[in-house]
């Protein structure tokens, strides 16, 4: 069976990566995550992206490169993230969050990420350049 891609934003913006919080389903509402979503069928992780961050947050990015590695979610689905910068707008939590921080890299471990993504921020911190 091919595994299904999320994609997630290593949004980052002047020194600082953007984390967001999930307001459901209630097994993940409370942890942190990657801003994101799922790939739909036909359509580039890039431009899954870009889409989600206009759903989720309101927000225009552009997508930079993919973050070296991929990371099993719930069986069925697998993590890939790419960096992106912001091109218009500021992020609020219009849908499935219920805040959002900018995080320094001295920050990161301040949040309470979903036990799936630890790995991948890792490799965001591992690509970084603030
Ligand atoms: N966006 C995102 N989802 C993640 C991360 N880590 C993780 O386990 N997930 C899980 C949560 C969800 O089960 C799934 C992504 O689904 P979603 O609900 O965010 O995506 P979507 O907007 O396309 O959802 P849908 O309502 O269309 O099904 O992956 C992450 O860092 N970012």
């Amino acid at each position: 069976m091919t595994e299904r891609i999320v994609v997630g934003a290593a949004l980052l913006s002047g020194g600082r990566l953007l984390a967001a919080r999930r307001s459901a389903p209630p097994e993940l509402a409370g942890r942190w995550e990657l801003p994101g979503g799922k790939v739909e069928p036909g359509e580039t992780p890039e431009h899954a992206l870009v889409r989600e961050l206009r759903e989720e947050l309101g927000v225009t990015a552009e997508p930079g490169g993919r973050v070296p590695g991929e990371w099993s979610l719930k069986p069925g689905y697998v993590l890939q993230v790419w960096t992106a910068r912001l091109l218009a707008g500021t992020p609020e939590p219009l849908e499935d969050h219920d805040e959002l921080r900018w995080l320094t890299p001295g920050q990161i471990w301040d949040v309470d990420w979903l036990d799936q993504d630890v790995a991948a921020v890792k490799a965001v911190l591992g690509v970084w350049n603030t």
